[in-house]
């Protein structure tokens, strides 16, 4: 162990109400909307090919040009309670909204830069109507912001002379100013994700990062804030000197899914994940594979099996309407979610070995399981292979309670449950009422009614 003034400030699991909300949010959605979107990932007629919302650093782009977009936003279609009632239907209990990325264009209008929505031909301030529009749906509002700004003079990559360290100090009160603004103007938001923090212009900045996330977290009682904001005096991200997790949940999981419990150290985490390979931004060239509503049905149950949040993207176009193919993905995930949520929300790792067939959640603060089928097996048959000690007391469909399953023992705690041949076209959950801490008493099978 060394001794760090500005490590993490806390171990284990945060166990306030606000915490445990976010916790048990289980399926989110995330926006990113700007500059960005006007472009779509292409400049005069060519295709960029990175991510759109990374085009202002494409060789191809003169930077001033790609700057005075904002002398022509003036998206027309946006209309921040549809962009709320489409995340409601989704079944999304959160949003993550971009209030600034990386190129500096505010979405509010601050009174810290002029490169904002009040300097465009939009004026009206977009993180407000967001904000309002899903409180009014009950979906709670991450605010994503990114420290890195490519717009503002005194950014700065890395400190190397007397002129960067001056610059950069007036970055880091540009900085604070706006956090605090925002925090500010913006009262019930419930946390904020960071990004744009990697590089060694702020990886240096230990202790103002750690001041500033104290003053925060002062200023907005039980406000969340992952891993990604602040590094420790010797530089240590995500996980500080002593591996200690920084900030209040693992941010690290961006376009990947841990693979087993380990990977995620006992902390909580979320995965924010795009629809393309690598487009957070609207790119109007979805290119590559372009995952279904199937895969990410699945990859909010594979999240939530593990502890972790969800977090779908959208990228609305320039004129502010969400694109049709991100629509119908909402709309298919959003009726799986209507049949199954109760196997998603408010629930986590249930400590059951994973089986092929699919994935294990557990009700938070009950002994009730959910087994949400993916693959079901050529026989037919569910393994189960339950905690040393515990009993299954009762089997059952949760979209349909009268469909029951009388578990199969195959040894102290392995059963099998039996489906009925070609029952089950969508991915589908299972619930299982259980007795922990009894010595199974031998359920034998009897033969399918
Ligand atoms: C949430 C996404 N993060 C931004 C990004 O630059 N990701 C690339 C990246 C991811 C992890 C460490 C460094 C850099 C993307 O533009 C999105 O905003």
């Amino acid at each position: 162990k060394v001794t760090l003034l500005h490590g993490s400030h806390r171990t284990g699991k945060r166990t306030d109400a606000a915490m445990e909300k976010w916790r048990g949010h289980g399926l989110g959605q995330f926006i990113h909307w700007g500059l960005y979107a006007i472009p779509g990932g292409a400049w005069n007629g060519k295709q960029y090919n990175g991510a759109a919302e990374w085009i202002r650093s494409w060789n191809g782009i003169p930077k001033s040009t790609y700057d005075s977009l904002n002398y022509s936003f003036n998206p027309t279609a946006f209309d921040a309670k549809s962009w709320a009632k489409t995340a409601k239907q989704m079944g999304a209990k959160y949003v993550t909204f971009t209030t600034k990325h990386h190129d500096g264009f505010c979405l509010w209008p601050s009174k810290y830069t002029k490169y904002t929505v009040a300097n465009s031909p939009y004026k009206k301030d977009i993180v407000k109507a967001v904000v309002d529009a899903y409180d009014q749906e009950g979906i709670d509002v991450i605010l994503y912001f990114s420290v890195m700004d490519w717009n503002h003079p005194d950014w700065r990559y890395d400190i190397k002379s007397k002129e960067d360290s001056i610059a950069f100090e007036r970055f880091k009160k540009f900085t604070r100013n706006q956090l605090i603004e925002l925090l500010t103007n913006y009262p019930t938001v419930k946390g904020l994700w960071f990004d744009g923090t990697w590089d060694t212009s702020w990886v240096k900045q230990a202790a103002f990062a750690d001041e500033l996330e104290t003053e925060m977290r002062k200023l907005r009682p039980g406000l969340i804030i992952g891993s990604r904001f602040r590094a420790d005096e010797n530089g240590k991200r995500h996980f500080d000197s002593n591996g200690v997790l920084m900030g209040d949940y693992e941010q690290g999981w961006e376009r990947k899914i841990p693979s087993r419990i380990e990977d995620v150290h006992g902390n909580d985490w979320d995965c924010v994940m795009t629809v393309p390979e690598n487009q957070w931004g609207y790119n109007a060239a979805w290119n590559g594979h372009i995952k279904t509503g199937l895969e990410l049905i699945e990859m909010t149950a594979r999240c939530v099996s593990l502890g972790g949040n969800f977090v779908l993207n959208f990228g609305p176009k320039g004129d502010g309407s969400i694109r049709q193919e991100e629509l119908k993905l909402a709309a298919e995930i959003g009726d799986w979610m209507k049949i199954n949520q109760q196997a998603i929300y408010n629930c986590g790792y249930a400590g059951y070995d994973k089986q092929d067939w699919g994935y294990f959640s557990k009700k938070t603060g009950t002994d009730k399981i959910y087994m949400l089928v993916f693959n079901v097996p050529v026989s037919g048959a569910l393994r189960i292979k339950t905690p040393a000690k515990t009993v299954i007391k009762k089997a059952s469909l949760l979209a349909d309670a009268t469909e029951t399953f009388t578990p199969e023992q195959i040894s102290g705690d392995e059963y099998f449950l039996h489906l009925k041949k070609g029952t089950h076209p969508q991915p589908f959950v299972i619930v299982l009422e259980t007795a922990p801490g009894q010595q199974s008493n031998g359920v034998k099978y009897e033969k399918a009614k």
